[in-house]
């Protein structure tokens, strides 16, 4: 089953858009903003806004090129945070730039997200209430009628989008979350809670092959009787047993896979076929150790498996073709033991990619 781009990487994503389009809207505004100022005789202010035009292009570049765009969409909205305290304080083109701060609070929950938002927005609105209603000679002069509409129109609007954030934010949560649990069923065997066919080839392409590995397919002896002689119920308990045996023996980034029936498939990173065949029949000897009881009596299961290297993810067929043809010579010449042929692997390897 398919299920393309994660939700972290659809909501990375979307960021990333959101970025990009406020970044050439604002650049364009900027530059229209800027160009009527420098014809009206603003110099500083033409000045002030082709910095900004520069800085948000600087940026948007930088979150181009990087996955993590969360440090440069904070940078990005301290620069505006900056940008609408120029534009407020000094009134723009005749006290019109305080227009800017209504932008400002759509920004703030966009770039910043809810919680920086909010504190940038709480220290804009307390620094530019304490400027406006200070002393300051430099700040532009708002009637008292304009600073209430200017604060309470901000607080009222940034309210209403900091609200429609957190539901949206609330919504895509729970859909992501319905959607990682289909993520996980799709991969996983209910039955064990180990990796299915298709969760250990997502596993394989996750993390590439470092170094060679070893791969082990093995399968319950005899487990047909196990099942008619004790029921199919008994049978799963010992299908579980053993999943708990094999994932008690795994290190953490080697794969433990119920591969379909009673077979499973072991990947282990960085270890030799020595090591791993010593390990499959520790885990081997483990498992027949284990005394199952029903109708009062008693029974011990065992294994069979071959191993075979895998070098790489293009090989996985053919790795677990020549792994399967060892696991049923082992159970050809006799059952419970654990065949590694090391020497027939290039010849039998190469007929088995033919
Ligand atoms: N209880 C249980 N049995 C299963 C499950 N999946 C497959 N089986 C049984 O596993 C058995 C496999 O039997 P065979 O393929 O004949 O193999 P075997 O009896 O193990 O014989 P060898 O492999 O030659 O040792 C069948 O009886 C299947 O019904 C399962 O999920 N639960």
């Amino acid at each position: 089953m398919k299920f393309g781009k994660t939700p972290d990487e659809i909501e990375n994503e979307r960021k990333r858009t959101l970025v990009f389009a406020f970044s050439a809207i604002g650049t364009l505004l900027l530059c229209i903003f800027g160009v009527v100022s420098l014809t009206q005789g603003r110099v500083v202010l033409f000045y002030v806004l082709f910095l900004f035009i520069a800085i948000v292009l600087a940026v948007s570049f930088v979150i181009k090129k990087t996955p993590h765009i969360r440090p440069a969409s904070l940078f990005l909205s301290s620069t505006l945070l900056c940008l609408t305290w120029y534009l407020l304080l000094s009134g723009g083109a005749d006290g019109s730039g305080v227009y800017w701060t209504y932008s400002l609070s759509m920004l703030m929950v966009i770039l910043a997200g809810p919680k920086v938002g909010s504190i940038y927005m709480g220290l804009y609105l307390l620094v530019s209430l304490v400027f406006i209603l200070g002393p300051f000679s430099f700040v532009y002069n708002y009637s008292n009628a304009e600073v209430t509409r200017i604060i309470a129109s901000s607080v009222a609007l940034y309210v209403l989008i900091l609200t429609s954030e957190l539901i949206r934010i609330g919504s895509y949560d729970a859909i992501s979350e319905a959607s990682e649990n289909h993520r996980h069923l799709a991969n996983t065997d209910p039955l064990t809670g180990l990796l299915n066919r298709s969760g250990i080839m997502v596993a394989l392409k996750k993390g590439t092959l470092k170094k060679s590995a070893i791969m082990a397919i093995l399968d319950i002896d005899e487990f047909k009787s196990v099942n008619d002689s004790y029921g199919h119920d008994f049978g799963d308990l010992v299908l579980v047993r053993l999943s708990r045996v094999l994932t008690d023996n795994v290190k953490g980034g080697d794969l433990t896979v119920r591969w379909g029936g009673e077979e499973f498939l072991l990947v282990f990173y960085d270890i030799s076929m020595d090591s791993s065949k010593m390990l499959m029949n520790k885990i081997k000897d483990e498992f027949e150790k284990i005394v199952f009881n029903r109708n009062d009596t008693t029974l011990s299961v065992t294994f069979s498996a071959g191993l075979a290297i895998f070098d790489d993810i293009s090989t996985f067929d053919a790795t677990i073709k020549l792994a399967d043809e060892r696991l049923y010579h082992a159970k050809n010449t006799g059952r419970n033991k654990i065949i590694a042929d090391d020497e027939l692997h290039a010849v039998t390897m190469k007929e088995a990619q033919a």
